[in-house]
């Protein structure tokens, strides 16, 4: 069974619309174990809304901080102490979709990065990376960093306008593939995700 730890070059950049997507394609289970901020309505309640089929089970997260920041922080002001031993994979014989919190290095506990996270868990990686000015430098250094831990890349999915002077540079120089892409739309429902599901399963 797949385990996909679907990570981002940063906040904000699609993690939880391409999580939707692979646990459609792959009817897949859902799990974000870190929720900080928008408790009244979480990715995990987003994701649910979005996701189709009957098969996918949504698990509880690990910890739900109200404060929307860094993790580290949100904890903090609930005097809260992250700690890696509470991460323990939702019991389950289906695949298995993780989303993390913002990028590669951001903070759980003093020690404990989403990087530490993705090793403990031994998932696989899929990098949503996203079109803009610096997001190069952004997608290569979140693949080094990966490299460096050799944890396994499954690919990118890149989000936005498609831009293929950067595409094929962060493919070729990384040898890192290109799953899939995502363009700007002007509404996201089920029938949306439905379609990305259908056109990316194949490479997954
Ligand atoms: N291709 C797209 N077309 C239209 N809207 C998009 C697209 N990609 C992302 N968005 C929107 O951008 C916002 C941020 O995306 P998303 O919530 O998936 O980010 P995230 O990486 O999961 O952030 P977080 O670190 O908080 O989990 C959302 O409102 C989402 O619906
Ligand atoms: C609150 C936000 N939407 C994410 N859940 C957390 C983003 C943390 C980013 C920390 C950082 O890289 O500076
Ligand atoms: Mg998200």
């Amino acid at each position: 069974m797949k385990k996909i730890f679907v990570t981002g070059i940063g906040t904000d950049i699609g993690k939880t619309l391409v999580a939707a997507i692979l646990t459609e394609a792959l009817h897949a289970d859902y799990w974000k174990p870190v929720q900080a901020g928008n408790l009244e309505f979480t990715d995990t309640d987003r994701v649910k809304e979005l996701v189709s089929n009957p098969q996918s089970v949504f698990h509880p997260e690990a910890y739900r901080l109200q404060l929307p920041a860094s993790p580290h922080l949100a904890a903090a002001q609930e005097n809260i102490i992250i700690d890696s031993e509470q991460f323990v994979l939702p019991q389950t014989q289906n695949h298995l979709v993780i989303e993390g919190a913002g990028g590669l290095l951001v903070p759980l506990a003093s020690d404990f990065l989403i990087i530490d996270l993705i090793a403990q868990l031994q998932a696989e990686v899929i990098l949503v990376s996203q079109n803009y000015l610096g997001s190069i430098n952004h997608t290569l250094l979140t693949i080094l960093a990966l490299q460096q831990r050799q944890i396994p890349i499954k690919g990118i999915i890149f989000n936005g306008t498609p831009t293929p002077s950067s595409e094929d540079f962060i493919t070729q120089y990384t040898g890192v593939a290109k799953l899939g892409a995502l363009l700007p739309e002007t509404e996201i429902n089920p029938t949306v995700v439905q379609r990305y599901a259908a056109q990316w399963h194949p490479y997954l």
